[in-house]
């Protein structure tokens, strides 16, 4: 398998971490221009596959015709990046889910996914019980509401820090109630679960979304409530936060781990 990643953060190495056991063949690896003399050198690319190429440039990596490219590097990336890569026909698994609020954007991506033949693969990411939201949905409508809470700290560089004083918190605070759409946006660092949750349920403007700073918070908690006339499920998540970027859940990590098997063994789960 040849793999692709864009990015090199805490879940790109992460997964690379991962992979050591169980290699692919043949890696690339997108980076900024800044980064990449530096990843170039890390060990851990060595370990995570048999052969190593690291680049600058999309066009340079979408050459080597990867199997699959992962994006992990956040809303502009997705941007940047990834109608190029579904045109040239690569299935593309995108974690930064949030930036299709964005109707422009998500339109764009179906079309060149229609154009090049890749697919467009949304992994559950920090969430879970997405299977079984996106099968009711086809059943009729869907009621879907959400609250995703996280320590202070993860909020910081946000709007919330215009909505609370985040440093001195004594008990929980709403920091943002509105639709998936408007937190996607806002929150695009912390809030692509919500718009998981509108992509397989309630679109992005019906689903309901509460996003909440708590100082007592140890993780992060993904808590959602589906309703509707073929059945009703609640999902609650405690979400460890991972060690290099605690924003982000470690659930995450394992979410594209697993997208990575879904391509490459013969039987899926
Ligand atoms: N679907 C889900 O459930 C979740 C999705 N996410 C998404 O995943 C993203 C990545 O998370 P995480 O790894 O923890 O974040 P990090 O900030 O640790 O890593 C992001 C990496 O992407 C790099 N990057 C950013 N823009 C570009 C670009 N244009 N070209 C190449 N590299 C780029 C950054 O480089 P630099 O440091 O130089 O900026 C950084 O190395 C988040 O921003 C979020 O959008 C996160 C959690 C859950
Ligand atoms: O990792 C998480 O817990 C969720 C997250 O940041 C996001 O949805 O963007």
């Amino acid at each position: 398998m040849h793999l692709a990643i864009i990015g090199y953060g805490n879940i790109a190495q992460s997964v690379l971490r991962w992979l050591a056991a169980r290699p692919v063949d043949q890696l690339s690896v997108l980076t900024r221009p800044a980064a990449r003399k530096r990843v170039q050198q890390d060990k851990l690319l060595s370990a995570a596959a048999h052969h190593v190429f690291v680049t600058d440039s999309m066009d340079e990596m979408l050459a080597g015709h990867p199997d699959l490219v992962v994006e992990c590097a956040g809303h502009q990336a997705v941007i940047e990046y990834a109608p190029k890569a579904l045109k040239a026909g690569v299935d593309l698994v995108l974690v930064s889910i949030g930036a299709m609020a964005d109707e422009r954007l998500s339109q764009a991506l179906k079309e060149a996914a229609i154009a090049g033949g890749g697919k467009l693969i949304l992994p559950a990411g920090a969430i879970g019980g997405i299977d079984l939201l996106a099968a009711l949905s086809l059943a009729g409508e869907v009621a879907v509401k959400y609250r995703g809470t996280k320590p202070p700290a993860a909020w910081r560089g946000t709007p919330a820090e215009r909505a609370t004083d985040l440093d001195n918190l004594s008990d929980m605070q709403v920091i943002f109630d509105g639709t998936a759409r408007q937190a996607a946006t806002e929150y695009p660092r912390n809030a692509n679960v919500a718009a998981t949750l509108a992509l397989a349920g309630a679109g992005f403007d019906a689903t309901r979304v509460e996003l909440i700073a708590d100082p007592a918070a140890r993780g992060n908690r993904h808590a959602y409530d589906v309703a509707c006339a073929a059945g009703r499920f609640t999902v609650q998540i405690d979400n460890a936060a991972s060690p290099e970027n605690a924003r982000t859940s470690v659930a995450t990590i394992y979410s594209v781990a697993r997208e990575i098997n879904r391509k490459r063994d013969p039987v899926i789960i």
